[in-house]
């Protein structure tokens, strides 16, 4: 069932251990296409022991439905009545956000932000109130401005931690990793592409050259190494266009996004030395304006940012896609903050 890439093999792994852990994970968009799926996967992880959905909407009939796989976690679905909110972010260790609209064809992600800036800050706010030492995974878009808008409430609400707040990006790590993986005829679980810089057509920039079948097709060049590089950045388009209208990527999107859960619940279960490609407040382009930045993170026993590690060695087509970006990414960030001192 899970044999894609690295991530589905831990995955698979954690399934199957009888390993139980303690905590408390909070999905605040649970009814959607994403967070389904998402909190099914994450009822069968057992190193989660107690799921909170939260939605505006259907969170009572999918906790219901997904509280009746035989795991040992228990889950509760909250509405908007009654402080469901609230409710479902009290004890929260783990917040996952996939709240928000997702897009249609022809849309960029920016065209999401002012649908869904409001919609995470005020998540955001609930979440700085109830639960301020929690982890929180940003998946709704643009993630580039979300994770600032959310930094931002915490800031003005006396409680940010940056080591605690993750854009995810882990798609487009499983992306590069089957897209690769199809070209070269490597084992996906062991193709493991780093991805760095943000999440969003070109702010995505696969590091192809790091890794033995990736350097073979970006030192043959020409269009086979165009052709995985666009394909890599604009899977997400891919994925819309297919759908024709009703809406992005859910399936691939709730398969990374509990891969992403999977790596802070591995580390504050005390695995040693986990590290994945997320999107971070980051020191490594500080000095160009760029505060959040996508580089391996290596987690701390308390599932938070121990260490932040530089992007590495960069082929000169890395290197000039990295830097072209950048710009980009500095006004989505900007945006953000913006948006939050209106
Ligand atoms: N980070 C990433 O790699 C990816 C991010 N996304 C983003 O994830 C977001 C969700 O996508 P889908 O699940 O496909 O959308 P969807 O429309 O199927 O689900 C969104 C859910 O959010 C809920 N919601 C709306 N406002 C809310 C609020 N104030 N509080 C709680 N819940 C609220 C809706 O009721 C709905 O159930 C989109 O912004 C999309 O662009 C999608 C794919 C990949
Ligand atoms: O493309 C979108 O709008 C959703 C997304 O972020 C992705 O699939 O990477």
């Amino acid at each position: 069932m899970f044999a894609a890439t690295r991530q589905s093999s831990r995955l698979a792994r954690s399934f199957s251990t009888s390993a139980r852990a303690n905590t408390r994970v909070a999905v605040l968009g649970a009814a959607g296409g994403i967070g389904q799926p998402l909190s099914l996967l994450l009822k069968l992880n057992p190193l989660v022991s107690h799921l909170s959905l939260y939605d505006i909407r259907l969170a009572a009939g999918v906790a219901a439905d997904v509280g009746h796989c035989n795991t040992p976690s228990t889950c509760v679905g909250y509405g908007p009545e009654n402080d469901g909110l609230k409710k479902a972010l009290e004890g929260a260790e783990i917040i996952i956000i996939p709240a928000g609209m997702p897009r249609k064809p022809g849309m960029t992600r920016d065209d999401l932000f002012n649908a869904n800036a409001s919609i995470v800050r005020d998540l955001a706010q609930a979440a700085a109130e109830v639960a301020p030492k929690a982890r929180i995974g940003i998946i709704a878009n643009p993630v580039n401005s979300t994770v600032p808008i959310v930094a931002e409430v915490f800031k003005k609400a006396g409680v940010y931690d940056p080591k605690r707040l993750f854009g995810v990006t882990t798609l487009d790590i499983v992306r590069a990793s089957a897209f690769l993986s199809g070209i070269a005829g490597t084992e996906p679980k062991d193709t493991n592409v780093p991805v760095v810089v943000g999440h969003s057509g070109p702010t995505i920039v696969p590091l192809l050259s790091q890794l033995p079948a990736g350097k073979k097709v970006v030192e043959q060049g020409g269009e086979t190494l165009a052709a995985l590089v666009k394909r890599i950045q604009y899977g997400g388009d891919e994925v819309v266009k297919a759908k024709d209208g009703a809406g992005s990527a859910t399936l691939s999107m709730a398969y990374a996004g509990a891969d992403f859960t999977d790596s802070l619940l591995r580390a504050m279960k005390g695995e040693k030395g986990v590290t994945l490609c997320t999107y971070v407040e980051s020191p490594l382009y500080k000095d160009q304006g760029v505060e959040f930045f996508s580089s391996p993170v290596e987690l701390s026993s308390e599932g938070t940012v121990a260490k932040i590690h530089p992007v590495g060695d960069l082929h000169p087509t890395e290197q000039k896609l990295l830097e072209a970006c950048l710009p980009d990414l500095k006004k989505n960030i900007a945006a953000g903050v913006k948006f939050m001192s209106a």
